[in-house]
């Protein structure tokens, strides 16, 4: 985006700082309207840093504490082919976090203060990952289904106005895709093998379909930051467009995979193009939200206990940079003090 710089807003300018700031606002909302990127020196409204703030933290919580329902499974895997390609899955979701984590740095927070902010249950991660996996085949319905609609989710934000957050997210997209395809294929291979394995996948599929709709959000009438979202080009879709078009894409999926979705009604609806689908229980949404799905508890545990245990890693690093920034010839060298030598 060609507008004025954080640095600039103090230089050069006669009137008021009304007037200024009048100014900056008249830029960044011409950028937006024009598509154009915003980025982190880029001057931007404080409301529409902490909407960015408090949706990408979200999201990078949601990654990693994501990774436990799956890695539950990994001592499980009833093959080393399948064990490699989950092991690789939830790698990548660590690596999602931390591009996040690192996009929401660009605008003055650090990983450290958002981490904290989630581990005394300040701030949010996805509903979907309060439910347990139960099954091999949880792992299937996780990579169609939630993964699914991640992709249906996150693809749109691709084109998100705020640079960074656009950009972390077409790498993310990409992994993404490649997590959705291992989820159908091992489904694939459980529909089609033992009427054990096929009841085992229907059973999966059965237990996360109504999750994987709430991960779209609340209903648009009850969504209280889609308007100003969408005003701004974070989100460019409302929550249930991206809910339907989900829908859309997994009804004939799920007929290729010989499974059926646990509504009786969804059907297709001429007049929209699109199918309708039953009514979600949005009290258990709200339930999740609050605190007492099956496994909230047990995941937030979790994760105070891995960074509490990580801790010597951490420090570990950064005793590894403060020596390395310190010998002759980096920069960090320069700002040293120099001992005298005898
Ligand atoms: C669509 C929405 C989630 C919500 O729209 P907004 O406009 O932001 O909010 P809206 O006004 O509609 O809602 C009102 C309040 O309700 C909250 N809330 C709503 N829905 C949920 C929910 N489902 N769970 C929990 N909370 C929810 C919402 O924050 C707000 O609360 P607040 O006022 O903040 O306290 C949006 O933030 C978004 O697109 N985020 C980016 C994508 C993202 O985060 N993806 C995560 C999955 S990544 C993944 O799966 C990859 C993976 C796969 C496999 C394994 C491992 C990893």
């Amino acid at each position: 985006m060609a507008a004025v710089t954080a640095d600039q807003t103090t230089q050069g300018t006669a009137g008021t700082a009304e007037e200024a700031e009048a100014a900056h606002l008249a830029t960044f909302d011409a950028a937006v309207a024009a598509d154009d990127r915003i980025e982190p020196r880029d001057w931007m409204p404080e409301a529409y840093r902490a909407s960015l703030v408090r949706q990408m933290a979200q999201h990078a919580h949601s990654e990693i504490i994501g990774m436990q329902p799956e890695a539950n499974w990994i001592s499980r895997a009833p093959s080393l082919r399948r064990k490699a390609i989950l092991m690789a899955k939830v790698q990548d979701e660590a690596g999602h976090g931390l591009y996040l984590y690192s996009a929401a740095e660009t605008l003055g927070t650090s990983r450290e203060e958002l981490l904290d902010k989630l581990h005394a249950g300040r701030q949010r991660y996805s509903s979907i990952f309060n439910y347990p996996t139960l099954t091999w085949a949880d792992v299937g319905a996780i990579g169609w289904l939630v993964d699914g609609a991640a992709i249906t989710n996150q693809v749109p934000l691709c084109r998100c106005s705020y640079g960074p957050y656009a950009r972390a997210m077409v790498r993310i997209c990409k992994e993404e895709s490649f997590h959705q395809r291992q989820g159908y294929e091992l489904l694939l291979a459980l529909s089609h093998g033992t009427p054990a394995q096929h009841e085992m996948a229907q059973d999966a599929v059965n237990r996360w379909w109504w999750p994987s709709l709430m991960m779209f959000g609340p209903p648009d009438d009850a969504s209280a930051h889609s308007a100003q979202s969408m005003a701004w080009k974070i989100k460019r879709h409302s929550n249930d467009e991206l809910r339907r078009r989900f829908v859309d894409i997994c009804v004939p999926q799920a007929q290729v995979l010989g499974l059926s979705l646990p509504d009786p009604d969804i059907r297709w609806n001429e007049k929209l193009g699109q199918h309708d689908y039953g009514a979600i229980d949005w009290t258990e949404f709200q339930e999740v939200l609050k605190g007492n799905g099956p496994c909230n508890e047990q995941r937030l545990t979790q994760r105070r206990k891995a960074h509490e245990e990580g801790a010597w890693v951490r420090d570990a690093a950064a005793a590894y940079a403060d020596k390395h920034s310190a010998r002759p010839g980096t920069a960090g060298a320069a700002a040293q003090p120099v001992e005298a030598t005898a």
